[in-house]
């Protein structure tokens, strides 16, 4: 049987990121940047007041020694009038300093402060201490400066990386496309979910688990449900959802049945089928299908069960994703952390096994529920917020043993 780690490079490997575009930032989150960026504006881009209070020169600033007021600057406008030596301009947070001005006397360090921050600012103000020169200044480009680089390519936007670029002048940022899934469920037995069930049919809980799954990765996912198992109709259905996918997942179908047509049908398209040494998810297929204007688009093939289904996504489809959102390649063994066992368990060995896990508080590892990691049991799976990858060979999983875990 092949070994995870080298199904993962094979999937990752299949990757081709969308083409580059320009979104706007209120739509880039979670959207890889497909080249380097630079600051357009410096911030701050003016030298400003950090508090509300007057604009001094350092030098001029004596306990009890009033200082003339000479202007009023809301954060928005600014002064022309240079600073005069031994004036001060009254100056909220956020607007420039006039020339001249070195530093900022805070209105909590005037007499009267209370009366020196009414709409017609005051004559004069009478500090109660001395000020540094710099004192609440914000000098201009003191965060980054025009024309410095701000962030790489490969970058995963936050809304912390969206305000910073509308921040250095952009109102769009230069991204890889977001990339859509085509998700098919295949199975003579699916109904879809609330329909009344006949006897040997099931929900088609696949298709929903999939489709959130790549939507919580960022994706557009567009849900295709196969009911019949035929050839043709899979076959059709592949051709209909390719020209509008930037990659595919089908669940279903790859084992050893009488009637799984998902091998049967992307065998005659070059997608090549194996068995991956894991427990759950041993049948997998991967290969590159073309649309109908040549393009490349990834396929994966998962097995029907769904915790198998949940497992492979984890481990196969979304690194695959994020490499077609454009995120740099990350090794295999980059998905995981290393963590203590709190509960052990016990497992036949022979598979890598990943178990449905949830985290003590302490942060040590115990099963997330008793039923192990059976690939039917999509209700437990829930509990779940990790996958604790168990060597092929290891039988016993004792308290105090350290396993690799992927965080859900
Ligand atoms: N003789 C063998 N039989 C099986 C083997 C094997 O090596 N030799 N492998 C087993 C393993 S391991 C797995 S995993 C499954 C994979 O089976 P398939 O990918 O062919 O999937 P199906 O047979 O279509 O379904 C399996 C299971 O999952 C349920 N299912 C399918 N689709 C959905 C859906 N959309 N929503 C909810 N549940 C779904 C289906 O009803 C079956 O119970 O094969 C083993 N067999
Ligand atoms: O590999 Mo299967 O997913 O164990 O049930």
């Amino acid at each position: 049987m092949k070994e995870v780690c080298r199904h993962y490079a094979d999937v990752v490997g299949l990757a081709v990121p969308t083409p580059a575009t320009q979104i706007p930032l209120a739509d880039a989150r979670g959207l890889i940047l497909s080249e380097d960026v630079a600051a357009r504006f410096a911030i701050p881009p003016f030298t400003n007041s950090a508090m509300d209070g007057f604009a001094v020169r350092a030098a001029d600033v004596a306990p009890g020694v009033p200082l003339q007021i000479e202007a009023d600057i809301a954060a928005g406008s600014h002064s022309e009038l240079p600073l005069t030596p031994g004036s001060a301009q009254r100056i909220m947070t956020g607007a420039p300093l006039p020339d001249g001005a070195d530093a900022i006397l805070q209105v909590e360090l005037t007499e009267d402060a209370a009366n020196n921050m009414l709409p017609a600012a005051p004559e004069s103000v009478t500090p109660t201490a001395t000020l540094a020169a710099g004192t609440h200044v914000r000098p201009a480009g003191e965060d980054i400066a025009v024309g410095a680089p701000a962030f790489a390519a490969g970058t995963l936007l936050t809304p912390a990386h969206l305000a910073a670029l509308a921040a250095i002048g952009y109102a769009e940022a230069p991204v890889h496309a977001r990339p859509s899934v085509g998700i098919i469920a295949t199975g003579d037995e699916l109904r879809a979910p609330g329909e009344p069930l006949a006897a040997g049919q099931i929900p088609d809980s696949n298709s929903v688990l999939l489709r959130h799954l790549a939507a919580e990765s960022g994706a557009t996912p567009v849900p295709f449900t196969c009911h019949s198992d035929t050839v043709e109709t899979f076959l059709a259905g592949i051709a209909e959802i390719v020209d509008n996918a930037d990659m595919i997942v089908t669940s279903g179908g790859v084992s050893a049945g009488a009637f799984d047509v998902v091998k049967a049908a992307l065998r005659t398209l070059g997608v090549e089928f194996t068995k991956v040494a894991m427990q759950p998810g041993k049948p997998q297929g991967f290969g590159l299908l073309r649309d109908s204007s040549g393009r490349a688009v990834p396929i994966i093939c998962l097995p029907g069960n769904p915790v198998s289904v949940f497992v492979s996504w984890q481990l196969f489809g979304r690194p695959l994703l994020g490499a077609i959102f454009g995120e740099p390649a990350g090794s295999y063994e980059s998905l995981f952390r290393t963590a203590r066992v709190g509960t052990g368990w016990s497992r036949k060995p022979g598979r890598t096994q990943f178990l449905p896990c949830i985290f003590d508080r302490d942060g040590a590892v115990a099963p997330a529920t008793s039923g192990g990691s059976k690939s039917h049991l999509i209700a437990a799976l829930p509990l779940a917020t990790g996958l604790a990858r168990v060597p092929a060979d290891v039988a016993q999983v004792r308290p105090g043993d350290l396993v690799h875990v992927l965080v859900l």
